[in-house]
């Protein structure tokens, strides 16, 4: 029996085969079916879009809010105007048929139209300006437009400062708004064109989905972007007869259609294109920077002329279209506000996790160590402890203010003491050369150099203080200054006890009013500055409203029968007083400072507690 088929047991093999035909590939389409009316009802999106009969492209709707531009460029009255806006309407009334319309026309009809069937709320917003002779004008503004700034910034990058942006929420409203700006556009006639454009022209509708945050006044939408940009056409002046206003508009256009080439021609580099473009020489480049070189879609329609005259311009814009078609982007939708916010609040938890855990472990740490011990005290004292802390603290600080009050307190009584002490010393004097003065004179002296007094006969005064050792000068014997006495300390008051603060005891001292002795001398038991010897002298003619002159000049004599009057007008038994008060002033003055802290007004000088002269 024959046996069927191949011996490898392929049954098509074995089959008689007929003449090949070509090679052909499995038909394979796709169809994709509407949204079912549960989807819509749930509020699903499309997530397939089909862009012509064989391209699919998938997409997530919230993700697309990306920058797209649509330009035309071309030679002047080449139809960049007509291709984007279509025909001028034939008269009132009287509309332009669909098949005539322009890339905005029709572009703003598909946008209606899908924003309708979203789902979704979507705000739409529209601005229209104008770039002319390098300055930007607000085609929609209320008033009549004035120049606007381009400014830059990080988020926004190039845009335009207080340029009006309208809500508008049909196709009727944006038809009148792309009306306005074009009435406004402005236009002359020359040989290539009767109604040809002199500006640049952009339209930026501005597309986003109510979710995100309201756009604040002034602010400009997040969200999709759609430009459409009617750049005025290259001319050449010769070719135009444009002559005065229209020569130097065509300069203007020519100069930034030209900075625009130049960028085009760096973005073409990829060595380039990371690094400068000098998208800043113009206005325009300033205002297509995001288009050109940034994360936008662009779309160019290079328009010309099939004059034969204009070849070398259609030339032209051939080889810029070429150049224009190699330049990439690469689109990336801007985030909004509210992308934002998630990646903010999720670092916040993130940081809010980590303390957390921190604080989870201290406080296990903390149990621990209080399992350790035992006892109501110790869970007492871990209670409290934080509120003890406290109150040592606030204790601390009150101690450490009273010290410090209690420190220029002393320090005050201190230099209280020491003026007071001075003028002890200044009014002893000034009593023993009066009292020295009241004695009969009892014949004629030498003049004395010690000229502490003048020279009377001074050998027959009564001693000076109280005790036996009181000195007198060895060429007049006339009586020395108390301070001169050696045990003097026993019979004054005892401010320093027997060493002054300095050391040196009260009995070495020279009194305050004396001179420095120069230095090295024998006589002067401790150098003293000049300054320590102007601030004394200072001192005691404040207090005693007096001169005090280093070597005690004479005193002039009163009349007979009358105590002696020194120059500030001071009688003996007034110094008698002052001495005094002064001896009590340093006594209340060293308790003060021992008890109190300072006041007012014991901060004033002493010398406005002492009794006049
Ligand atoms: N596709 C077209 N079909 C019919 N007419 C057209 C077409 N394109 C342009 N035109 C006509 O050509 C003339 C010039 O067109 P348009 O004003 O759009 O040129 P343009 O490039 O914008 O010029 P310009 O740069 O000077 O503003 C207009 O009268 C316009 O109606």
């Amino acid at each position: 029996m024959e046996e069927r088929g191949s011996p490898d047991g392929d049954p098509a093999r074995s089959l008689e085969q007929g003449p090949e035909g070509p090679e052909t590939p499995i038909q394979v389409v796709l169809r994709v079916r509407p949204m079912s009316a549960a989807e819509l009802r749930r509020g699903e999106q499309s997530a397939v879009h089909c862009s012509g009969t064989r391209t699919l492209q998938p997409h997530t709707p919230a993700a697309r809010s990306f920058s797209c531009t649509i330009f035309t460029f071309g030679q002047t009255g080449s139809g960049k105007t007509y291709t984007l806006t279509g025909p001028p309407p034939q008269g009132e009334g009287v509309p332009v048929p669909p098949s005539l319309a322009g890339i905005m026309q029709r572009t703003f009809a598909w946008l209606l139209d899908r924003v309708q069937h979203l789902g979704t709320p979507v705000s739409l917003h529209a601005s229209y300006l104008e770039i002319y002779n390098e300055q930007v004008l607000d085609l929609l503004s209320l008033g009549s437009p004035r120049p606007l700034p381009v400014r830059w910034n990080k988020t926004r990058g190039f845009y335009v400062e207080q340029l009006r942006v309208v809500e508008f929420g049909s196709l009727g409203a944006l038809m009148e708004l792309l009306q306005m700006g074009l009435s406004r556009r402005r236009s002359s006639a020359h040989t290539l064109n009767q109604a040809s454009s002199r500006s640049h022209a952009l339209l930026t509708l501005h597309i986003r989905r109510q979710t995100m945050p309201p756009v604040g006044p002034g602010e400009h939408p997040a969200g999709g972007k759609l430009c459409f940009v009617d750049l005025a056409g290259s001319e050449k002046v010769a070719a135009t007869g444009s002559r005065g206003e229209l020569m130097l508009e065509a300069n203007s256009i020519n100069r930034s259609l030209l900075a625009l080439g130049h960028c085009i021609s760096l973005l073409l580099d990829p060595r380039r294109k990371q690094s400068h473009i000098p998208f800043r020489d113009s206005k325009l480049t300033k205002l297509l920077a995001d288009s050109l070189g940034g994360r936008g879609v662009t779309l160019m329609v290079a328009c010309v002329s099939p004059s034969a005259q204009c070849l070398p311009e259609t030339l032209s814009t051939l080889r810029y279209a070429s150049r224009a078609q190699r330049v990439t982007t690469r689109p990336q939708a801007p985030k909004s506000p509210m992308a934002k916010q998630p990646q903010r609040l999720e670092t916040e938890i993130l940081q809010l996790q980590a303390e957390n855990r921190l604080l989870r472990s201290q406080l296990s740490q903390m149990d621990l160590k209080a399992s350790e011990f035992s006892g109501t005290r110790v869970a007492w004292a871990q209670q409290n402890l934080y509120g003890m802390l406290q109150e040592f603290m606030l204790e601390n600080e009150r101690l450490r203010k009273e010290k410090s009050q209690l420190q220029s307190s002393r320090d005050l009584a201190r230099d209280e003491q020491r003026v007071l002490a001075q003028q002890v010393h200044e009014l002893e004097r000034r009593l023993l050369s009066t009292c020295y003065l009241h004695q009969p004179p009892l014949g004629p002296a030498p003049p004395c150099p010690c000229a502490m007094v003048p020279a009377p006969s001074c050998h027959v005064l009564p001693p000076l203080c109280s005790c036996p050792c009181c000195h007198l000068c060895p060429l007049c014997r006339a009586p020395l200054a108390h301070w001169a006495c050696p045990r003097r300390e026993l019979h004054l008051p005892q401010v320093f006890g027997p060493k002054a603060p300095d050391g040196i005891p009260l009995s070495a001292r020279p009194p305050p009013w004396v001179p420095p002795c120069s230095p090295g001398s024998a006589k002067c038991p401790r150098e003293r500055s000049h300054s320590d010897w102007t601030q004394t002298r200072v001192l005691a003619e404040i207090l005693t409203e007096e001169e005090v002159v280093p070597s005690a000049p004479p005193l002039p004599a009163g009349p007979p029968n009358t105590s002696p009057v020194l120059r500030g007008g001071a009688t003996v038994p007034n110094l008698a007083r002052r001495l005094e008060a002064l001896r009590d002033q340093i006594g209340s003055s060293l308790r003060r400072g021992r008890s109190q802290p300072p006041t007012h007004e014991s901060k004033r000088s002493p010398s406005r507690a002492l009794p006049p002269c």
